[in-house]
């Protein structure tokens, strides 16, 4: 679709974007009970900062971002000790009980007409603004919203109850489903409130989206983008973010 658009169309599409707010939405609120560590895993130490440090930067210093709001939890200690604590594009709320509830929380702060929603995890630090770019680029062709993703690369296997494998499953069409996600901010609040009152279980923003019947555009994301859950993926991290540094 995108190819064969006339250059007129998508000079409008520019500017018509140009004028729509994105504001980031970061989750913040979790414990981070599989990490295990003695503080909520988004305030662990990576390199010069902290995890939530360097994914609230790497979110502020991006041109197109015109906001970051992110969601905390409400016994949270440590988010004032952080270096972008005040930065005067930040703006944070009170997460809830799911990320979902926390994702809702801090919507419920952006009041900017026709906003954009980039919605990312604190525990993805390694996240690239060339990623971004790319995501933000998509909303011409996928103007219902896309989400980062990356191809499944192993055999995929469906387990049995006793441990076995049942089958091996067709990997396809199978895509793993990563942050950022962009939607238009008010579709995804009323999509995701209305998700969460019907007692859906909502782990992504398209999860809401999909429910309420839209079909997000998938937009493949460099497989750097991890999410820290388990202990090992710190040094993994680690590695990542010195090797992004040593290529810029
Ligand atoms: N009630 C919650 C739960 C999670 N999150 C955030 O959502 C993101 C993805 O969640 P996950 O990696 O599962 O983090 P935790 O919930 O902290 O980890 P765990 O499930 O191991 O406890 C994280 O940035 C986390 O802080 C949130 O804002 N509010
Ligand atoms: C949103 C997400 O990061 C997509 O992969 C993920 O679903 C959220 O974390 P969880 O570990 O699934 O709770």
């Amino acid at each position: 679709m995108q190819g064969t658009m006339k250059q007129s169309e998508t000079q409008f599409d520019n500017e018509a974007y140009a004028s729509q707010s994105v504001v980031a939405i970061v989750p913040a609120a979790g414990i981070g009970s599989r990490m295990g560590a003695n503080r909520p895993k988004q305030y662990l130490p990576l390199l010069d900062s902290c995890i939530l440090g360097i994914t609230l930067q790497l979110l502020l210093d991006h041109p197109d971002i015109a906001r970051v709001v992110v969601a905390l939890h409400s016994q949270d200690q440590f988010f004032s000790t952080l270096s972008q604590a005040q930065h005067p594009k930040l703006h944070t709320v009170e997460g809830g009980l799911e990320r979902a509830n926390s994702v809702l929380a801090a919507l419920q702060n952006v009041h900017e007409t026709n906003a954009w929603a980039l919605v990312h995890d604190a525990a993805r630090p390694c996240l690239t603004h060339q990623d971004i770019d790319r995501l933000l680029a998509a909303r011409q062709q996928f103007p219902q919203g896309a989400i980062l993703a990356a191809p499944v690369r192993d055999t995929m296997k469906r387990a049995s109850a006793d441990g076995c494998v049942a089958s091996t499953v067709s990997r396809e069409a199978l895509w793993h489903a990563l942050t950022p996600q962009l939607f238009p901010a008010q579709e995804l609040q009323r999509n995701l409130a209305a998700a969460i009152a019907a007692g859906i279980q909502v782990t992504d923003e398209a999860s809401a989206m999909e429910w309420a019947g839209v079909h997000p555009g998938l937009v493949t994301g460099r497989s750097d983008n991890i999410k820290i859950t388990h202990p090992d993926d710190l040094p993994l991290a680690t590695l990542y973010l010195r090797h992004q540094r040593e290529q810029r």
